[in-house]
């Protein structure tokens, strides 16, 4: 590698040989990029016994959700994971059961800036092979990061050496003298927060940590300062969304799971019988749901066609006439076949018209037995089913405005809460 001095970027040292040079990705980044997600810490400050980035958000750990924000994106070729030596076996565990392809697990070390030197040098193959143009460091608990974000990062690192996610200052920044009193107070305005994703090329970071001192290693908290401390490049800094922030403290777990949540019940797909009333029923709901923020989108198919089962993550599945719990069942076959709740767990809402000159309450409690069965089945393969039962009293030939909102609020609740506990359960709206 050429790490001689380039009079137009103030002694940043120039990256010329074995790198990737070109990548074919449909993205427009014509370079290599590949990531290292620190993960070696213990998660202290959090006050549980589980690291943070091994915590449990619906079945799945977080690290695995910051795996997938990056995995999923064409132009990143590799994923170098470090975790703590003891937690090796756990990792690879979790590559393998939530299907991982980019990732390799490498061992990290007593702070932050060793196991991310671990990390940097895992990406170097020896003389055989090419190191990447540009590596992308990114926390591992911070989950929430989106491909723009990210490709302004590489971007911006490919071209200046170095990049990094700023934000706003929430409080402000005081020195303390050593008895405890204000010494100085920082201009707020003036400073940002340092935050992740940071972005470099491969030769910068290589040699800021190959020239770092011991305390660097130490006590060190910020890899920009090691780029510009130990190879004079001076990182472009790039204002991203609140989103970015780190998990750090119990709180912060809570939040990460509700925009999980969040994230998860923003569309739904709803089939019917295909009867008049139902579609006019799927109608009501589709406002209603909109209300609630979540995009509704009404088939008027009993079977939605497969593209839906490819994309979706929650299906209502209305039948006005009969039970339908066939159908479901063939919903439920079709989401296994296709391994959809590998990542999420996928919600399936049977919702069945009850009138008072329907079934009797002893028949509707026997059709409660087949749906327990489904749905212990289902959600072995992480597939949640509900139902509900939409009762209407016989007179009720339109649908009152207060017994569709009802049903509404349940079904979004259902799909919103996620409640392994209530698989299985028919609930009444
Ligand atoms: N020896 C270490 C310490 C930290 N990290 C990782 O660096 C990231 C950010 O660090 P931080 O939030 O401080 O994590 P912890 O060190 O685990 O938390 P705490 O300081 O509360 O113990 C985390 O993904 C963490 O796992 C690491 O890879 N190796
Ligand atoms: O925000 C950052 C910028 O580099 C780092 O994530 C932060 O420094 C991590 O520090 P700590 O481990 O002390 O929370």
């Amino acid at each position: 590698m050429n790490l001689s001095s380039d009079p137009d970027r103030s002694g940043q040292p120039e990256c010329s040989s074995r790198h990737g040079g070109g990548h074919k990705a449909t993205s427009g980044v014509h370079f290599t990029v590949s990531v290292v997600l620190p993960a070696g810490g213990t998660g202290e400050r959090t006050g549980l016994v589980t690291p943070k980035q091994f915590y449990m958000f619906l079945n799945r750990p977080l690290i695995s959700y910051t795996i997938q924000a990056f995995e999923r994106l064409s132009w990143i070729q590799h994923i170098v994971v470090v975790v703590a030596e003891e937690s090796i076996a756990l990792m690879t565990d979790i590559v393998q059961r939530f299907q991982h392809t980019k990732v390799r697990v490498v061992s990290g070390g007593a702070t932050r800036h060793r196991s991310i030197f671990n990390g940097v040098q895992a990406l170097d193959p020896g003389e055989s092979a090419a190191t990447p143009d540009v590596v992308i460091i990114h926390d591992a608990v911070r989950p929430f990061v989106e491909e723009d974000f990210l490709l302004e990062i590489a971007m911006a690192a490919k071209e200046n050496g170095a990049s990094g996610a700023i934000r706003p200052l929430v409080s402000t920044v005081i020195a303390t003298t050593s008895e405890g009193y204000l010494d100085h107070s920082l201009e707020r305005g003036k400073y940002r927060a340092s935050e992740m994703p940071q972005g470099f090329l491969y030769c910068v970071i290589h040699q800021a940590y190959q020239k770092c001192s011991e305390f660097d290693f130490d006590f060190g908290t910020e890899c920009l300062h090691l780029a510009l401390q130990h190879t004079g490049t001076r990182a472009k800094l790039i204002e991203g969304p609140p989103t970015l922030w780190k998990v750090t403290y119990k709180r912060d777990l809570a939040a990460a799971e509700s925009i999980i949540k969040e994230t998860l019940c923003r569309s739904a797909c709803l089939t019917s019988d295909g009867s008049k009333r139902a579609r006019e029923l799927g109608r009501c709901l589709q406002k209603l749901m909109a209300s609630l923020d979540m995009e509704l989108d009404v088939l008027p198919e009993p079977i939605g066609d497969a593209s839906r089962l490819s994309k979706e993550w929650n299906f209502i599945k209305l039948f006005l006439n009969g039970s339908g719990l066939s159908e479901v069942e063939e919903t439920v076959k079709a989401l296994e076949a296709a391994n959809r709740a590998l990542l999420h767990p996928v919600v399936v809402v049977w919702v069945r018209l009850e009138t008072s000159d329907g079934m009797s309450v002893s028949e509707t409690g026997a059709g409660h037995l087949p749906l327990m069965e489904l749905a212990s089945a289902a959600k072995l393969q992480n597939i949640l089913l509900y139902g509900i039962h939409f009762l209407l009293s016989e007179e009720d030939a339109g649908f009152s405005e207060g017994s569709v909102k009802r049903l509404a609020e349940l079904t979004y609740t259902l799909i919103h809460d996620r409640n392994a506990l209530l698989a299985g359960q028919i609930l009444c709206a």
